[in-house]
């Protein structure tokens, strides 16, 4: 331990700095024409050991690169101290990237800056060193600046710099690199027949977040927990010896934001997506490849997984399963189409040329994949939960099941002040909240409602009227069918006198109990 009298004053540590410092810089320029490289390095360095004998200082060097290898604490100590900037600096570097969204702040050369932590005080210097001021082995100069920090400060806080401050560093610097992360969406690239798969990215720049999401709020605050429970407890998952993934189940009916849901929960978690679209997989083999080259912090989706996959229980509904399409019975097509065509209701089929196995996916997602690295998250959507195959539903494997269902009042509201800024209440809202919660109505479906007119007032009437007319079907039709027959007709005639009948019967049955709610 260091003694109180060890500490000298500010004054003496001041003046053994600059004398340090002035003597090297001394030194290098009378040398700098007298003796060789080498031998002036190696003498600044005994210089300086001989001053920081009497110094209780330490200086930290934090080079950029060591050999071929990047140094990420420099790296880090770059992006961290970009934000600790004060109105003492003087020159400072500014830059963007043409795909970049940020203007990234940098220090100029020998620029300093104090920083503060827990006590202790932290003094910086950016150092550059052009090439011609290197000395290189083989003589001949790197083509590079050489660029260092250098982290100055006393010595009775080393244990805590080296085993604390830099740590933090390190954390703050990927906390602020996370903030600025241009997202990326990796989908397969399978455009040339012989070429192997793999991944190619774009910029994710999906608007989607949980602000914009209609969704009931209790199950949407529910998922943001999950989500957040997941990010902290890395050491929870280390200690109960599971890798550190959680899986998602989202189920229901097209146009109910599943899609949307995923890209919400990039955007909030900064987290890249990979769209592996299984019908392009043709084997176990490519799929293990393909998943092996995903990265950390990543959400793998696996959308229409009923349409996607050869499950078992399909192959054993199906007894043409070796026929080609053109054999097929009408309605009895392949993959996601199959399942949008038939409502949701019929048996789809996968690719023919797809040869991935349920289990061979969920071995791989269970076994080596997910320990192969941290934070990732797999995400399967389906518009057919009662189709998919018990493995997959069972305990344990799809850590939580989400039901996107049709559109209630809250989710309106949300999609009413997302398209036409009405953030409080609308005089139409009484009868729309009593017309949605009767009516089958998808958030897709409100949205092309919403976006009919820019005025909220026409907005809002044309949407009653949509939901008055749907409201009427589901009252006086049977089936969808007979409703979407009826609804042709209704394009080509309005002399449908029957049929007015009962939408005034229908009208009036609505104003009295609108009549009645407001009394
Ligand atoms: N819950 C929602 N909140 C906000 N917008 C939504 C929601 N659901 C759907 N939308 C709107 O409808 C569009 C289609 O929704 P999305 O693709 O997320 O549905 P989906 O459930 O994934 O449908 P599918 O089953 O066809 O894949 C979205 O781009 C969005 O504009
Ligand atoms: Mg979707």
């Amino acid at each position: 331990m260091f003694q109180l009298n060890e500490i000298p004053s500010f004054s003496s540590v001041v003046s053994t700095y600059a004398s340090v410092a002035a003597s090297a810089l001394l030194f290098r320029s009378i040398a700098k024409d007298l003796l060789p490289n080498e031998v002036r390095e190696f003498a600044i360095s005994k210089l300086r050991h001989i001053f920081q004998l009497r110094s209780n200082e330490i200086t930290v060097v934090i080079e950029e690169m060591d050999g071929i290898k990047w140094n990420e604490i420099f790296e880090a100590s770059e992006v961290y101290l970009a934000t600790k900037l004060s109105s003492n600096t003087q020159r400072i570097k500014v830059m963007k990237a043409v795909n970049e969204k940020h203007v990234s702040v940098h220090l100029e050369k020998n620029e300093t800056i104090v920083d503060h932590y827990e006590g202790a005080e932290l003094r910086w210097k950016y150092v550059v060193i052009t090439p011609d001021k290197i000395s290189h082995p083989m003589g001949r100069p790197p083509r590079f600046d050489c660029r260092s920090f250098e982290l100055t400060f006393q010595k009775r806080h080393k244990d805590l710099v080296m085993g604390s401050y830099l740590p933090y560093v390190l954390r703050k610097a990927e906390d602020i690199a996370d903030h600025h992360r241009v997202l990326k969406m990796s989908t397969l690239n399978n455009s040339q027949p012989n070429q192997c798969l793999s991944w190619e990215s774009v910029n994710l720049e999906h608007p989607s977040t949980f602000e914009t999401l209609a969704m009931d709020p209790k199950l949407k605050n529910k998922i943001i927990e999950d989500l957040n429970r997941f990010i902290r407890r890395k050491d929870f998952y280390k200690r109960v010896g599971r890798a550190w993934k959680r899986g998602y189940l989202l189920y229901g009916p097209p146009g109910t934001g599943k899609s949307s849901l995923v890209a919400a929960m990039a955007n909030y978690l900064k987290f890249d997506v990979y769209d592996l679209q299984l019908a392009n997989v043709t084997s176990d083999n490519d799929l293990r490849q393909l998943l092996l080259a995903t990265g950390n912090k990543s959400i793998l989706v696996i959308e229409d997984i009923d349409c996607s996959v050869d499950l078992p229980e399909r192959r054993y509904h199906e007894d043409d399963d070796e026929q080609p399409d053109e054999k097929r019975p009408e309605g009895r097509k392949r993959g996601r189409a199959a399942g949008r065509e038939e409502n949701f209701d019929a048996v789809s089929r996968p690719q023919r040329n797809s040869w991935v196995t349920l289990s061979g996916l969920l071995n791989f997602i269970d076994g080596l994949w997910s320990s192969c690295g941290d934070q990732r998250i797999i995400i399967f959507t389906t518009n057919n939960k009662e189709r998919l195959d018990r493995a997959l539903l069972r305990p344990g494997r799809m850590d939580k099941h989400i039901h996107m269902s049709y559109c209630t009042f809250a989710g309106f509201k949300i999609l009413a002040s997302n398209y036409l800024g009405i953030s409080d209440e609308h005089h139409l809202y009484p009868e729309i909240k009593y017309f949605i919660k009767r009516v089958k109505i998808t958030p897709a479906q409100v949205a092309e409602e919403l976006m009919k007119d820019e005025d909220p007032d026409v907005a809002l009437e044309g949407f009653l009227k949509t939901l008055f007319k749907k409201q009427s079907k589901e009252v006086f039709y049977e089936s969808d069918e007979e409703a979407e027959e009826d609804e042709e007709e209704e394009e080509v005639s309005t002399s449908n006198e029957s049929k007015r009948q009962k939408t005034d019967a229908v009208r009036r049955a609505v104003e009295g109990n609108g009549k009645a709610r407001t009394q």
